[in-house]
């Protein structure tokens, strides 16, 4: 088969976005591994150029002129390097990995901390493996944080997912699929428009299942305890997404948060590591715009500060709903967008709806 053919397409700093057609018959590029391989090679009979720029501020130019299936690329997939297409949900960025054909991650924790690092790396929030499905599900989600740790559950990340799938088994319009998580059986469905709506299934509020050791306040739930952060009294709420979330709204007799005067940076790793959560725990600060409108800032357990965290959204929004200051369905503001969060009460889900973009196909050197 031929291309004659590709365009390139700006989308982000030190990439190239080769068309979708393009990436699929030639495997996966990126800057990072073009810059890292050769600047030419030959494509069985074709010849793939690469003008590559050696500022990584600037970007390559990649054309193909024939490309065969059997595309040098595809050839040099080994241990030594990774293909990959990069995800994100809102900016919550995510190294999407193939991993149909094994229930073993293709790398291990340490490798993809590295591939995650925004210097050394190809940069993102997370690495996210589609494996083979568990237990009747269709596949199986595994992710590891930016710090090599792997999290339960990833609300943006099950988003990213449900696109990499409909991508890799061609799937158009309207699908939806089972996955087995860290926190359960989770259903994504893909809508006509492209975005993603999630049956995020039943929080779990039980102090000690989150995991807090703060004591329940309203039975074995954590809503509005106090916790001692820095010599600070903070009101907090626990929930669980499958993964540890601890909600604040402000300080003991405090002013209503301001989201953005915070300094996530300084007071973030205080709660994440604070005695309290034998797991560390996520934590997200939120300012209440109204009844139906919250705004978040998180720092994430393990990644940090990132532009949005969708378990985070549904653990804000019960958390608001038992203390009282929203109704269950909201639009919640990240720093990346926002996303439209329901707690229904007929069943007791959380169902979250949000958007999911591929950024870039990349080859990684491990
Ligand atoms: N950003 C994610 C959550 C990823 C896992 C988290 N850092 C943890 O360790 O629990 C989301 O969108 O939910």
């Amino acid at each position: 088969m031929e291309i004659a053919a590709v365009n390139t397409v700006s989308v982000a700093p030190q990439t190239r976005l080769l068309s979708n057609t393009f990436s699929r018959k030639l495997g996966s590029v990126s800057s990072l591994s073009l810059r890292s391989i050769e600047r030419e090679h030959r494509v069985g009979s074709a010849r793939l150029r690469v003008s590559a720029a050696s500022s990584s501020s600037s970007m390559d130019a990649v054309t193909a002129e024939k490309i065969t299936p059997a595309s040098f690329l595809e050839n040099r997939e080994s241990k030594k390097v990774l293909h990959f297409v990069k995800y994100h949900g809102l900016g919550n960025d995510f190294i999407l990995v193939d991993n149909r054909d094994s229930s073993e991650p293709k790398i291990t924790q340490e490798q993809a901390a590295k591939l995650c690092d925004r210097n050394f790396g190809v940069g993102a929030d997370g690495v996210i493996f589609a494996m083979p499905g568990v237990n009747g599900a269709d596949y199986t989600m595994r992710i590891f944080n930016s710090d090599g740790s792997e999290p339960e559950m990833c609300g943006n990340g099950v988003r990213c997912f449900a696109r990499f799938i409909a991508e890799l088994e061609n799937l158009q319009g309207k699908h939806s699929f089972t996955m087995h998580t860290g926190a359960g059986l989770i259903v994504p469905e893909i809508q006509d428009d492209g975005q993603v709506k999630v049956d995020m299934g039943i929080p779990i509020l039980k102090a000690q299942d989150v995991p807090t050791k703060l004591p329940g306040t309203k039975g074995e739930a954590v809503v509005q305890a106090e916790l001692v952060v820095d010599g600070v009294t903070w009101n907090v709420t626990c929930v669980s997404m499958g993964n540890p979330h601890c909600i604040t709204f402000g300080t003991k007799g405090g002013p209503n948060l301001k989201v953005d005067d915070l300094n996530l940076q300084e007071i973030g790793p205080k709660f994440e590591h604070h005695e309290m959560f034998p797991a560390r725990t996520n934590t997200e600060f939120v300012e209440v715009l109204s009844r139906s409108h919250l705004k978040m800032r998180v720092w994430e357990r393990g990644a940090g500060a990132t532009l949005a965290c969708g378990t985070g959204a549904c653990a804000l929004v019960v958390a608001a709903v038992l203390e009282g200051r929203a109704n269950r369905k909201c639009t919640v503001d990240l720093p990346g967008g926002p996303l439209e969060i329901e707690w229904r009460q007929e069943d007791n889900h959380i169902y979250m709806t949000g958007p999911a973009e591929a950024v870039f196909y990349g080859s990684a050197l491990l």
